[in-house]
């Protein structure tokens, strides 16, 4: 198998880059017609992955808007997850989980090994409990070519508050992230360990240039603009990732697809 970096290139280039949000929220449910219950759930979520998944390279749905449900909503994502690929689509499960060693390889098996119903191809994780505390994500994303998406500079406006206070070395946090994930993406071709940095941020001083690929999460809704995206990482590879504002074309199978295929054409000539 193929490396999730390797993949991960194969798809941009071929569906190009924008990563869509599966986020069954509350409110479009109503706005799509449907209850806000397991039926409703499911008929919105298979229908967002049908106009969706066929069009994009990757699909990110949002954990916990499934989790509200308890079980029968994580039997719904489980097979969010399975279509999606099904269909073509790389998974990027947005989890962000991070705890002490022993619990984080708990939470990789769940999310990375294959033999588990929850298997993606990514996960997002939070190195806030120190980066070393990712180790499990990490020895377990290689041994079965998954990748992760470690919170760098987060699309939040509280983000800063941590990530960008400075450490030791005068650096901010986010920028000791990403040598960390430098140092783990060490090959020549793309790494399998990107990070996470909003399209909403502004501008970053940090060095974005760890060799691994980025989430811009806070395109669409929250803001971000195709101008954002080439402005904030010209031709570093990044999936700008769209929940909301593609979900909102719903709940027409066609049209869901062509607002995939229009996003990705905008980005594609930067906006
Ligand atoms: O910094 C971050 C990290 C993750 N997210 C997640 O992305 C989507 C955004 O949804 P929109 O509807 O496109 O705003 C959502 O699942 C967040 O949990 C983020 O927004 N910012």
């Amino acid at each position: 198998m193929t490396t999730f970096g390797e993949r991960l290139s194969a798809a941009v280039a071929e569906r190009g880059p924008l990563c869509a949000g599966i986020d069954p929220h509350a409110s479009l449910l109503a706005d799509w017609g449907l209850e806000d219950d397991v039926a409703g759930l499911e008929t919105f979520a298979f229908t967002a992955v049908e106009g969706l998944a066929p069009h994009v390279s990757v699909v990110k749905p949002q954990s916990a808007f499934y989790e509200r449900f308890g079980s029968r909503g994580i039997a719904v994502l489980e097979r969010v997850i399975a279509e999606s690929r099904a269909l073509g689509a790389l998974v990027l499960l947005d989890v962000k989980r991070g705890d002490i060693g022993s619990t984080s390889q708990a939470y990789a098996d769940a999310y990375l090994d294959p033999a588990s119903p929850l298997a993606s191809d990514a996960i997002t994780v939070s190195p806030y409990l120190g980066f070393g505390s990712l180790d499990p994500f990490v020895e377990t994303a290689r041994r079965f070519d998954a990748g992760l998406f470690v919170l760098g500079l987060t699309s939040n406006k509280e983000g800063p508050e941590v990530q960008s206070a400075t450490v030791d070395t005068g650096e901010s946090v986010a920028a000791r992230m990403f040598d960390h994930l430098r140092a783990l993406n060490d090959g020549d071709s793309l790494g399998s360990f990107g990070a996470v940095v909003g399209a909403t941020i502004g501008d970053a001083t940090e060095s974005l240039d760890f060799n691994g690929p980025i989430l811009a999460p806070g395109f669409g809704e929250q803001g971000g603009t195709p101008a954002d995206i080439r402005r904030l990482f010209g031709d570093l590879t990044v999936l700008p990732s769209s929940s909301r504002g593609l979900l909102r074309a719903g709940p027409s199978v066609e049209a869901l697809a062509e607002a995939a295929q229009r996003t990705n054409r905008e980005l594609l000539s930067g906006g």
